[in-house]
């Protein structure tokens, strides 16, 4: 075995497991197939297997473009639990919902996913399994494995699952919409130069003071003020649980705002830019945090 493969072995990738997951095949489009890849039972897991120092990266869904955000992971982020993690480098994920079953279409009557693939597949599940119960579970290729050992039951996942887990694919493509695509994080501990040498983009994530009228419209002032092209702007609630932090009241927002960093893509020129964001930020809203800075791959 060459040194460089033996060193890449030693290099652990959690992803949101059990095999054949779409974080699985994000993570391995992203790392190749040397390295030691961690299967983690849910979102929370990733996370705090990273922060833990178990895995050196953990890979996680962010959002889908046909069902959105993928709340698990902004709401991971809010736990300070996870204030060490940060946001490495993102990976888009073409993909296609298909449905695996041992089952006739006419014999199904339980269906087994994760609930962001019952999002993306609600209109066609709607329309030709009508009456079958949708069990949501903590991932596509988990349900996968389910379907496997229960007669008259299917899953909604990634079609690489039917030949892992022993099962047909009824229908090869249910999206509800062509050009499915899911984009991912790639999370660590800290930044790290090994995987990122280029940034494009930031992710920030703060609260505003409720009681000052147009608060969160001085927040994305900043953004302005440094020239930065909004990305994407997500917001979950950030409820007085929030401490040590005493202005975080029931519902108050936790804001996540990604922005494009207008510059030749040089790290250290935009690392510069996103800490000049934050001190601005600061001035106007609590809990700010920088979640990373990372190429735009889109
Ligand atoms: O369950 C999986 O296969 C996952 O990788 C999770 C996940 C998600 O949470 O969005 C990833 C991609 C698809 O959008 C559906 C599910």
């Amino acid at each position: 075995m060459s040194a460089s493969i033996s060193l890449q072995e030693s290099i652990k990738v959690g992803y949101l497991g059990p095999q054949g997951t779409f974080c699985h095949q994000a993570a391995k489009n992203r790392f190749g197939n040397s390295m030691t890849y961690v299967p983690c039972n849910s979102i929370g897991d990733i996370f705090s297997t990273v922060s833990k120092g178990d895995v050196n990266y953990g890979v996680i869904p962010i959002e889908n473009i046909i069902f959105g955000s993928v709340i698990q992971t902004l709401d991971s982020f809010k736990l300070p639990s996870n204030s060490s993690i940060v946001v490495l480098s993102e990976v888009y994920l073409p993909l296609k919902q298909s449905l695996l079953s041992n089952s006739d279409l006419n014999h199904i009557n339980k269906v087994y996913s994760h609930s962001m693939a019952f999002g993306q597949s609600m209109a066609w599940l709607k329309a030709n399994l009508p009456k079958a119960e949708l069990v949501e579970v903590n991932s596509t290729a988990l349900g996968a494995q389910i379907a496997s050992k229960e007669p008259n039951s299917a899953a909604v996942a990634n079609s690489l699952c039917a030949d892992m887990y022993g099962l047909n694919i009824l229908e090869s493509d249910i999206s509800s919409e062509p050009g499915n695509v899911t984009r991912f994080f790639v999370i660590g501990i800290h930044n790290d130069k090994t995987i990122v040498k280029r940034a494009e983009k930031m992710l920030v994530m703060f609260t505003v003071d409720h009681s000052n009228a147009g608060a969160l419209c001085m927040a994305l002032g900043v953004f302005s003020k440094h020239n930065l092209n909004l990305t994407a702007i997500n917001s979950r609630p950030a409820n007085d649980s929030f401490k040590p932090d005493p202005k975080v009241k029931n519902w108050h927002y936790m804001f996540f705002v990604e922005a494009a960093i207008d510059s030749t893509g040089d790290y250290d020129s935009c690392s510069q830019i996103a800490d000049q964001v934050i001190i601005d930020l600061k001035q106007s809203c609590s809990l700010v945090k920088l979640l990373g800075i990372y190429p735009n791959m889109l």
